[in-house]
C-alpha cells in the first residue's frame, strides 16, 4: 500500500513542471495586477461596465453561431470587429480622455518624497477650507441653493468661460452673497481656483448616471457629472432640505458634516497628498502597534 502511495506520488510530482521564479517575475505579476486591477475599477466606475456586458452576450452570441457553424454570422461579425472597435473608441472618448487624464495627474517622483505640508505645495489655504465650509452651513440652514467646484489639478477653463469671469478672494460672505436669490451671480455653479473665485454661473456637464436618485435634481446631477469628467472635489448645497453634498470620482456623497465637508477639503488641500496621507497614517498605524 504504501509503495502503492509512494508510486503514486512520485508520479504526480514528476509530471508537474515547476518553472523557475525570477525577481523580476514577480514584480512583473504584481505590475500586471496593479493594471488589471485599475481597468476593472475603471471599467465599473464607468459606463465601459455597459460595453463590457454587451461585448460578453455579444461574444456569447458569436460563440453559439460557431458551435453551430452559422457561416454567415461568423462572416459579418469577422468584418464588422474593427469597426465596432473603433464605434466603441468613438462612444467612450470622455471615458478615455479622463482614463488617460488620470493616469497624467499620477505624479510618481513626488509620490516617493516625504509628506510635504509646504506653502508651495498648498493647493489653498486654511481660512478657503474654513471659508467654503461656513458658507455651505451657512446656506444649508436657510436653505439657499450652491454649487462649488473646487478645482483640482485639472483646469477648468472650459467650464468657466461658460460664466462670468471673477477673480475674488474667498470668504465666507462672498460665497452666501454669489448664491443669494434674485442675485446676477446666484444661478449655476462657482469656480474656485486656488484660494480665488475665478468664475460664478458656470454651467457643469449633468451626469447621465441612471442610478442616481430620483428624487435628486440637475443641481447634484451636475454636481456628478462635473465630478465625473474631471478630478475637481464638486459641492451642492440643497435649497430644498438645505443638506450638503460633495462629490468627486463620480461619486456623490450626500449630507455630510461639517467635519465631513473640512476633512473632504483637507484630503484635496495639499497637491498629492490623499495618497501620501494614507501612507502616513498607515507608518502611524505601525508605529502604534
Ligand atoms: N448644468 C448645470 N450647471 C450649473 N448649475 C446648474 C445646472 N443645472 C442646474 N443648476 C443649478 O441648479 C438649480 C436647479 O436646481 P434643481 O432644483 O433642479 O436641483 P436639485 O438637485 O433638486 O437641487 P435642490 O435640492 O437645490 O432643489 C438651477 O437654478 C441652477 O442654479
Amino acid at each position: 500500500m504504501e509503495d502503492r502511495i509512494r508510486i503514486f506520488l512520485n508520479n504526480y510530482i514528476n509530471g508537474l513542471y515547476f518553472p523557475t521564479v525570477h525577481l523580476t517575475d514577480v514584480i512583473e505579476i504584481l505590475i500586471i495586477t496593479v493594471i488589471v486591477y485599475e481597468i476593472m475599477l475603471w471599467i465599473k466606475n464607468t459606463k465601459a461596465w455597459m460595453l463590457l456586458k454587451g461585448m460578453i452576450m455579444l461574444g456569447a452570441f458569436f460563440l453559439l453561431a460557431a458551435i453551430f457553424k452559422m457561416h454567415t454570422i461568423l462572416f459579418v461579425a469577422k468584418e464588422s470587429i474593427s469597426v465596432l472597435a473603433i464605434a466603441a473608441v468613438v462612444v467612450f472618448q470622455p471615458e478615455l480622455r479622463r482614463a488617460l487624464e488620470k493616469l497624467g495627474e499620477k505624479n510618481f517622483l513626488t509620490n516617493v518624497t516625504l509628506f510635504d505640508k509646504s506653502k508651495e505645495n498648498q493647493r489653498f489655504s486654511d481660512e478657503t477650507r474654513d471659508g467654503i465650509v461656513r458658507a455651505c452651513f451657512e446656506m444649508g440652514s436657510v436653505c439657499t441653493g450652491a454649487l462649488i467646484v473646487v478645482e483640482q489639478a485639472i483646469h477648468l477653463t472650459e467650464y468657466e468661460v461658460t460664466g462670468i469671469e471673477l477673480d475674488c478672494k474667498i470668504s465666507s460672505q462672498v460665497l452666501v452673497n454669489i448664491f443669494e436669490h434674485n442675485t446676477p451671480l446666484h444661478d449655476g455653479a462657482v469656480i474656485i481656483r486656488g484660494n480665488r473665485i475665478t468664475s460664478a454661473t458656470c454651467y457643469l456637464p449633468l451626469s447621465d448616471n441612471m442610478q442616481i436618485s430620483k428624487e435628486l435634481g440637475t443641481r447634484h446631477r451636475a454636481a456628478l457629472g462635473m465630478s465625473e469628467v474631471c478630478d475637481a472635489l464638486v459641492i451642492a448645497v440643497s435649497e430644498e432640505t438645505g443638506q450638503v453634498s460633495v462629490a468627486m470620482g463620480g461619486q456623490l456623497e450626500r449630507g455630510v458634516s461639517k467635519e465631513r465637508l473640512t476633512e473632504r477639503l483637507n484630503r484635496i488641500q495639499y497637491r498629492s497628498a490623499e495618497k501620501k496621507a494614507k501612507k502616513w497614517k498607515g507608518w502611524r498605524r505601525n508605529e502604534k502597534a
